[in-house]
């Protein structure tokens, strides 16, 4: 059966990874990057831990884990190197309704994580269904080829213009061709090549006479 993919918003949300281990490091950096509040367990951690934990990034707590840890956090990921202690974890998490992933053993946990590449506002996730994370890692690497950073201008254009058609343009009818007549148009091509004089015209042709 597929998974549902979906995007989490982990503002403010406390996260807490068992393990400190090179699979947990990679694990805390994505969580962090999206501005989840992170709380490592593990007596011991990579020096990329340790100095996130110093700088107040994150807290460390420097211990084994203990029952009950897992049972008050939004998010869990077990990613310690025992499969036994995973599915501990697992299991507490499970039973308290929350998110927990597990990074060594495929049959257990409520979610996987994808390779993703990220350009500003676009987030392309990449999930093999546990069959290969090396060939979703070459995927991951073969996007970023093919999306490069004129994508968050791109996007980052595409919400300015939506923001201010949604308040212009009533008929939703028209709003929304205007819209797709801009995200197939030559746009992308011309930020790409900063053609932005262009650009600027495009856009207006696009948009322009369209108030009501
Ligand atoms: C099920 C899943 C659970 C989860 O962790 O969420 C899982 C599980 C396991 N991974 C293992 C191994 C490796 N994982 C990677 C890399 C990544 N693993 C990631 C996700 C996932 N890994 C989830 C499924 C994703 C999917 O559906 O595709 C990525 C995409 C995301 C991330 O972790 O950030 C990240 C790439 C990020 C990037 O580069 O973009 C590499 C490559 C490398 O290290 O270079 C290897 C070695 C090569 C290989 O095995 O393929 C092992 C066996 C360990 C052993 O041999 O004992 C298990 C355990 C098992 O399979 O049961
Ligand atoms: N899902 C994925 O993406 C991948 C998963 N793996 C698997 O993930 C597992 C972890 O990998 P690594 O980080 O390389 O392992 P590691 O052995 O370097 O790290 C394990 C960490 O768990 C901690 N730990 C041990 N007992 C603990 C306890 N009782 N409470 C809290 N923390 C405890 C250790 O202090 C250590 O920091 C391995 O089993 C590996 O096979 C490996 C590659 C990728």
């Amino acid at each position: 059966m597929a998974s549902y993919g979906v995007f989490l918003n982990l503002t403010g949300r406390r996260c807490l990874v068992v393990g400190g281990g090179p699979v947990a490091e990679r694990k805390i950096t994505g969580l962090l990057d999206c501005a989840g509040e992170v709380t490592v367990v593990s007596p011991a951690v990579t020096d990329v831990i340790a100095a996130l934990a110093e700088s107040g990034r994150l807290k460390w707590e420097k211990r084994a884990y203990r029952t009950g840890d897992a049972a008050s956090f939004f998010l869990v990921m077990a990613a310690t190197d025992s499969r036994e202690l995973n599915a501990e974890v697992y299991a507490e998490a499970e039973r308290a309704g929350r998110l927990c992933n597990v990074v060594n053993d495929q049959s257990l946990g409520n979610f996987t994580v994808p390779a993703v590449v990220r350009r500003g506002r676009l987030q392309v996730a990449v999930s093999t269904g546990g069959a290969s994370p090396a060939v979703a890692k070459r995927i991951r690497r073969e996007l970023e080829e093919h999306f490069g950073g004129e994508y968050a201008a791109f996007l980052d254009q595409m919400a300015e213009i939506r923001h201010d058609l949604l308040g212009t343009v009533r008929d939703e009818k028209r709003r929304t061709k205007i819209l797709q007549r801009l995200a197939e148009s030559e746009l992308l091509t011309l930020l790409r090549e900063g053609r932005e004089e262009e650009a600027r015209r495009l856009v207006a042709d696009c948009i322009g006479g369209q108030e009501t």
